[in-house]
């Protein structure tokens, strides 16, 4: 059992635990309300909502903790009270109400003996498994560490030259020997492997299924083969390998694929806004999410949701449906009325089974009903796909097509916000404009699709090589704006030099032809320039001067 899965028992225990600590106290409250209700019925407007609420609150908890006899007595008392919705309270419905009271107070006590009983043996075991892996975040930094296994010197070299060019660290083996002794002493972050040698016809792919069956080292592994057969194509997929490239090989291609398996995702956790008026059952809830490597916040009465929204900026809001103050299907209205959080995603969680309710809740504008107790797969599941719907959706409105980098006006954004920070700060940060040298010439020389290729390239090797917290932007055809944060004008034009080198010795392949291309740089400071448009125009005029003085340089505003 890992040790992630022992921390959520534990944090669910202590939950449990602490309901039942608490609950004599809520119970001895609410035994009083009713003792006066039966003395003076004139009490009824009053108190008669307060046993509705505290018989509601055990019925959710109770469900969501598992107490399930507190919550089936809390049910039958609701159940009680709402039928006498509007009528008073009378003897007979009190004095039922009263034996259920007396019944709750035996069932803590086996509940409260049991979980001592259970603590010592080793607590709670909830009923379900989460998989550990949903929503974790990949820390893998720049450089990367690539193992080359291949025995042919020309394909090598080729290979290892645009690995380099790309910043890669690249450890070459020509016999699958070597390199099942090396990945044992220090895994590299992927593989490219040939499939062919000496010893066998699947060799390379056989090393690779035996280090797989042997570790449990997560390889990253591309096939380079002259065989394109399918024993040889099937040896590959076995081995788990996630791309197939047939030699010659364009190196482009390889690097492509293999910096799509290498570059760390920059998602962020999603986040979750969580409404319910039970501190409890909010937390159970926060933990089955948290578990999965979510971000929650739970507010517990409706209008503090307002703020969190705007403060929190969720990608889901999940909302009980029964709430005193007012109700999830009001507040749910209340933000749909709201032009900015029309696309937020809204869940209800609530223990109404009544389908003809909950359909008539669903006018709200919400994507679904989720049931008290939820299993906990689908409290994530549901989550998960309603709020990884909303960050497609906004990724496209924000991200350039062809690269994934940010758009220009999210780009403008996002610098003037970083400008912002560093003024508050008193931090240096500096933008750099990129632009592709004789581009148009490109184009006309090599065709269009040809300058694509040159286009997603440069993104790709930018976004590789920078750190996640530069922004990257397409701020027009074949232009580019980084800002590179803490750094001066002078490690800005270091390393925008070392970037232009290495991208200056990339070959681009067409069906008959090989070409290389270059690039210009503009570079400009903060806080010299104070705010995003002179820093741009200081760049603009910095990048001309580059492209002036003969292109395939960098030039710093001085
Ligand atoms: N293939 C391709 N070409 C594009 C894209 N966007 C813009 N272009 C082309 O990029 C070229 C840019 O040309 P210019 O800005 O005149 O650059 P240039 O004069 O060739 O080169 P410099 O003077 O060095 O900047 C134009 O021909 C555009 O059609 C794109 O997404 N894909």
């Amino acid at each position: 059992m890992s040790k992630t899965h022992l921390s959520l028992q534990d944090k669910i225990s202590e939950l449990r635990q602490r309901f039942i600590e608490q609950f004599p106290a809520r119970l001895t409250i609410v035994t009083e309300q009713h003792q006066r209700l039966s003395e003076a019925p004139i009490e009824q407007a009053r108190l008669a909502p307060e046993l509705h609420r505290f018989f509601h609150s055990v019925k959710g908890t109770g469900n969501s903790l598992r107490f399930p006899q507190l919550a089936a007595l809390a049910d039958q008392a609701e159940t009680l009270i709402t039928q006498k919705e509007s009528a008073l309270l009378d003897a007979e419905v009190l004095a039922e109400l009263g034996s259920l009271l007396e019944r709750m107070v035996e069932v803590h006590t086996l509940e409260s003996h049991a979980l001592r009983l259970a603590s010592a043996a080793d607590g709670f075991e909830p009923d379900f498994e989460l998989n550990q892996e949903q929503g974790a975040a990949s820390a893998t930094q720049n450089p990367r560490l690539i193992y080359l296994c291949d025995d042919e010197p020309d394909q090598v070299a080729q290979l290892m030259h645009h690995l380099r060019c790309f910043g890669h660290d690249v450890v070459h083996f020509s016999t699958t020997e070597a390199f099942f002794d090396a990945v044992l002493m220090q895994p590299p972050d992927a593989v490219i492997m040939d499939v062919h040698f000496p010893q066998g016809k699947i060799a390379g792919t056989e090393t690779l299924a035996n280090l797989k069956r042997l570790t449990d080292f997560d390889l990253p592994a591309i096939v380079i083969s002259g065989h394109g057969d399918f024993t040889s194509r099937l040896s590959a997929v076995r081995a788990g390998c996630q791309g197939y490239f047939i030699k010659p090989v364009k190196p482009l291609d390889v690097m492509l694929a293999l910096d799509e398996l290498t570059t760390p995702q920059k998602e962020e956790p999603l986040r979750v806004l969580l409404v319910d008026d039970e501190p409890d059952v909010a937390s159970y809830h926060a933990l089955l999410l948290e578990q999965v490597g979510m971000v929650v916040k739970a507010v517990h009465l409706p209008s503090e949701a307002f703020a969190a929204l705007e403060r929190f900026s969720p990608d889901l809001l999940l909302v009980d449906f029964y709430m005193p103050a007012c109700s999830g299907k009001e507040l749910a209205s209340i933000i749909r009325q709201q032009p900015e959080y029309v696309g937020l995603p809204i869940l209800y969680l609530s223990s109404e089974t009544d389908s003809r309710k909950q359909l008539s809740a669903m006018g709200a504008g919400v994507e679904a009903f989720l049931t008290k107790p939820v299993v906990p797969e689908e409290l994530v599941t549901t989550v998960q796909l309603h709020a990884e719907r909303l960050r497609l959706l906004r990724s496209l409105m924000i991200r350039d097509s062809m690269t994934g980098l940010y758009n220009h006006s999210t780009t403008t954004e996002l610098i003037g916000k970083s400008l912002a920070h560093a003024s508050r700060n008193d931090e240096a940060q500096t933008m750099a404009m990129i632009d592709i040298d004789s581009f148009k010439e490109v184009n006309d020389t090599h065709g269009h699709l040809a300058g694509d290729q040159v286009i997603v390239t440069l993104a790709r090797l930018l976004q590789s090589r920078l750190r996640q917290s530069d922004i990257v932007g397409r701020y027009g055809g074949e232009e580019f704006v980084v800002l590179l944060k803490q750094t001066t004008a002078g490690q800005a034009r270091d390393l925008m030099d070392t970037l232009r080198e290495d991208f200056s010795r990339i070959d681009f392949h067409t069906s008959d032809q090989c070409f290389r291309c270059t690039f210009s740089v503009g570079i400009s400071a903060f806080p010299r320039h104070a705010s995003t448009e002179p820093l741009r125009l200081a760049a603009d005029q910095a990048l001309y001067r580059a492209k002036a003085l003969g292109r395939n340089r960098v030039e710093v505003d001085p």
